[in-house]
């Protein structure tokens, strides 16, 4: 057999599994695409796709790539990879506009002139960004000039407020994105994972890292969009497999320190699945003051209990907490591995004081598409994706180097990690691999 029909072959196979996993979900009809309604099983972030079908998802889009590339002529490759920015400012673009709210009020399709005169845009001009959209297959034009919405549109419309982290990604990330190679070859930040080397200080805050540059008066508006906007957008992409994927419920009336816990959106979602849980959040002193407005009011007379506390406790300083679970949150993806370690030796030294205290680590694992030994394999690159990384390997990937964009760090692989959690005397019991770009290591101290 030749390698796309092998592909082709594995393909078929997954299709056939994915529709079966998925027969058990929904009303049990398997994916749709060109309708304007939002396929449940896989489309509803308040949930999670059955796991048996959330596993064959990657497997099913590296083969699909695998016989895009061995089709297309590699110079052809380059250029729509290239030009691959320019998807990312129409996906923006009709999003900021209203296109879906638009075709929503025009009844569902409708003209281009139509629509143009409805978010206020020129129509031929509108035409050639709704195209490269609906090449994704969000939107769809159903006669010429003519679009409407699909399943892949309606996550656009105005009250879901995606468009605050696309407009954000495609033009901040966007412009940090483009001084990458000057980045990664200037002495001064090339081996820098410090915010202030970031791309984003390079091109955008004259030399301030991300979060000093937003925090000025003159980026108020800024930095309200990010955090009423682009971030619980982002969150919400992750919240439902961090409550699901996890063993919460198991730990019973565990005490967790949440290290570095920032907004805590994370932790206050988890003690409303997991009420037994106590939680003590800690941060640096801004960040305490600013955690403990944040309390949803469903939680509030846990606080009045003590059952959720808040400590000012600098991660570089001995940690005089003591608790059955530490959880580390995006933490130790900021900083180079001398400072991560720093911060786990602390906690490492804490969690002695405690038998059997476990650390949760959540973070992104940088994930490798296939590692593939030889050439002329006889099966597809599907068979030869890793399983010790994040899920979604594509999006995990473009997610850590957005952040390195933005903010700096260093985003590990999970290899990586593990010899940065040995190092600070720190042995790995459990790998969690979540329905989305997170996932959680779980450690004990080494005897
Ligand atoms: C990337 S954020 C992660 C926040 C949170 N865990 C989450 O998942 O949303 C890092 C957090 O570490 C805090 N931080 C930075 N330096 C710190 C330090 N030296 N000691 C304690 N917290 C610190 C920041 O204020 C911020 O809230």
């Amino acid at each position: 057999m030749t390698f796309l029909q092998t592909v082709l072959k594995e393909l078929q196979a997954n299709v056939a599994k994915l529709e079966t996993a998925l027969s058990t979900a929904g009303d049990g009809a398997p994916p749709h695409l060109f309708e304007a309604q939002p396929y449940a099983p896989l489309d509803n972030d308040e949930a999670s796709p059955p796991w048996a079908a959330f596993e064959l998802i990657d497997k099913i889009r590296l083969d699909l790539k695998a016989v895009e590339a061995a089709v297309t002529p590699t110079s052809k490759l380059y250029l729509t990879t290239v030009f691959a920015a320019n998807k990312s400012a129409a996906l923006s673009t009709v999003a900021v506009l209203g296109v879906t709210d638009a075709i929503d009020k025009l009844g569902g399709q409708a003209s281009l002139a139509d629509i143009a005169a409805e978010v206020g845009t020129n129509p031929q001009k509108l035409g050639r960004i709704l195209r490269l959209v609906a090449g994704e297959y969000i939107y769809r034009e159903v006669a010429p000039d003519v679009f409407a919405n699909t399943r892949h549109s309606l996550g656009l419309r105005k009250e879901t407020k995606a468009y605050h982290f696309l407009k954000f990604s495609a033009s901040e990330g966007g412009a940090a994105s483009a001084v990458l190679c000057k980045n990664l070859l200037d002495v001064k930040t090339k081996d820098s994972y410090k915010p202030e080397d970031a791309p984003f200080a390079q091109s955008v805050s004259n030399g301030k890292a991300f979060y000093d540059f937003v925090s000025q008066p003159a980026q108020a508006e800024m930095l309200q969009n990010i955090t009423e906007g682009v971030v619980p957008w982002l969150n919400r992409t992750t919240r439902s497999p961090l409550l699901l994927d996890y063993p919460w419920g198991e730990l019973g009336s565990a005490r967790v320190i949440d290290v570095g816990c920032g907004p805590a959106d994370s932790g206050f979602d988890i003690l409303q699945k997991y009420p037994k849980l106590t939680w003590v959040l800690q941060d640096l002193p801004h960040m305490i003051e600013l955690v403990k407005t944040l309390v949803p009011p469903v939680l509030a007379d846990r606080v009045k209990s003590g059952d959720i506390s808040f400590q000012v406790q600098d991660y570089f300083e001995p940690n005089p907490a003591r608790g059955d679970v530490w959880y580390l949150r995006g933490v130790i993806r900021e900083y180079d591995d001398a400072d991560a370690l720093k911060v786990l030796e602390n906690v490492v030294a804490a969690m002695r004081e405690t038998k059997g205290a476990r650390l949760v680590l959540n973070e992104v694992f940088c994930a490798s598409p296939a590692i593939v030994a030889d050439s002329g394999i006889a099966d597809a690159p599907s068979q030869h994706l890793p399983y010790e990384q994040s899920s979604l390997y594509e999006l995990a990937n473009l997610i850590t180097w957005n952040t390195y964009a933005l903010f700096g760090g260093k985003e590990r692989t999970y290899r990586d990690t593990v010899a940065l959690l040995e190092a600070a005397g720190l042995q790995v019991t459990k790998f969690y691999k979540f329905r989305t770009f997170t996932a959680n290591i779980e450690c004990v101290v080494r005897e």
